[in-house]
């Protein structure tokens, strides 16, 4: 079983991570795990780039398979800020309630409410190279103050227009449903389950053509002997593989 490191230094991102991928096959390892690293540089300009960069960081520190997450809040009324600088929107050491306050204080007088969260997903294989992207987005309301006990960061403000609750009153469960993070993670399990489904359908290619070489071979021999004839029409589709990720959305800051 492979290893996947979620490389995060967010709890609440590790918590959700976690859940969604309980069911898979794969050794789910974070970075408390291993020694401590520096953190990386988050300064580009967009989500998918500081995925990338945080992924590609991580794999080649660890040598392992790492996954990614960039994400943030975008406020229209804001043009789309605290956005890629959601994490440190009232400072660099800023905590989420300290966040949240500025996010209150600037959207005061603020009647127009819409905003979105969005995350871009990265993996990186142990060399670095990034092996798979994708992004999620989902769209709520700005609270006026916070609302509920449940999720981090920005959830507190956040009402899902989705499920028509705030997702601080939200179930992980119902959050996951509907959360940027859970659409990106979705889309990256199907990229997985469509790349294992391929590599099957080679490797059994691949045996189909050794076995009907074989036979050719030992063919006489083996008809006599009443042995099964390897089956050629059950050769798997070998359409070339279409990349299913999405195009991101245009940056909005
Ligand atoms: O589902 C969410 N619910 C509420 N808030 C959220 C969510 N998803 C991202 N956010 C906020 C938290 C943080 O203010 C920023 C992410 O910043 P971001 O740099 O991606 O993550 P981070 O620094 O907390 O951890 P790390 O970079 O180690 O993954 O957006
Ligand atoms: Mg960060």
């Amino acid at each position: 079983m492979g290893t996947l490191v979620i490389a995060t230094s967010n709890l609440g991102k590790l918590d959700e991570f976690k859940e969604m991928f309980k069911e898979l096959p794969v050794e789910l390892k974070c970075l408390a795990d291993y020694p401590p690293l520096p953190s990386p540089n988050e300064n580009g300009r967009t989500f998918a780039a500081n995925a990338k960069t945080k992924a590609t960081y991580y794999a080649k520190h660890l040598n392992e398979f790492c996954l990614a997450d960039d994400s943030g809040l975008e406020v229209k009324a804001l043009g789309g800020e605290p956005g890629v600088r959601s994490a440190r929107f009232a400072g660099d050491e800023a905590t989420d309630k300290e966040n949240n306050d500025l996010l209150l204080q600037q959207m005061k007088f603020q009647i127009t409410r819409t905003c979105r969260f969005r995350c871009a997903l990265a993996v990186a294989n142990p060399t670095g190279r990034i092996v798979a992207e994708t992004d999620g987005s989902c769209e709520g309301m700005l609270l006026h103050e916070p609302l509920g006990e449940n999720g981090f960061g920005y959830d507190p403000l956040f009402w899902s227009t989705e499920l028509h609750k705030g997702l601080g009153e939200a179930t992980a469960e119902e959050k996951n449903k509907i959360s940027h993070r859970g659409k990106a993670v979705r889309k990256l399990i199907a990229m997985w389950k469509k790349a294992a489904n391929n590599k099957n359908g080679k490797r059994q290619e691949k045996q189909g053509r050794k076995y009907s070489n074989e036979q050719q071979v030992n063919g006489k021999a083996e008809q006599e002997n009443g042995a099964s004839k390897p089956e050629r029409e059950a050769r798997p589709d070998t359409k070339p593989e279409v990349k299913p990720e999405s195009k991101p959305e245009p940056e909005t800051n």
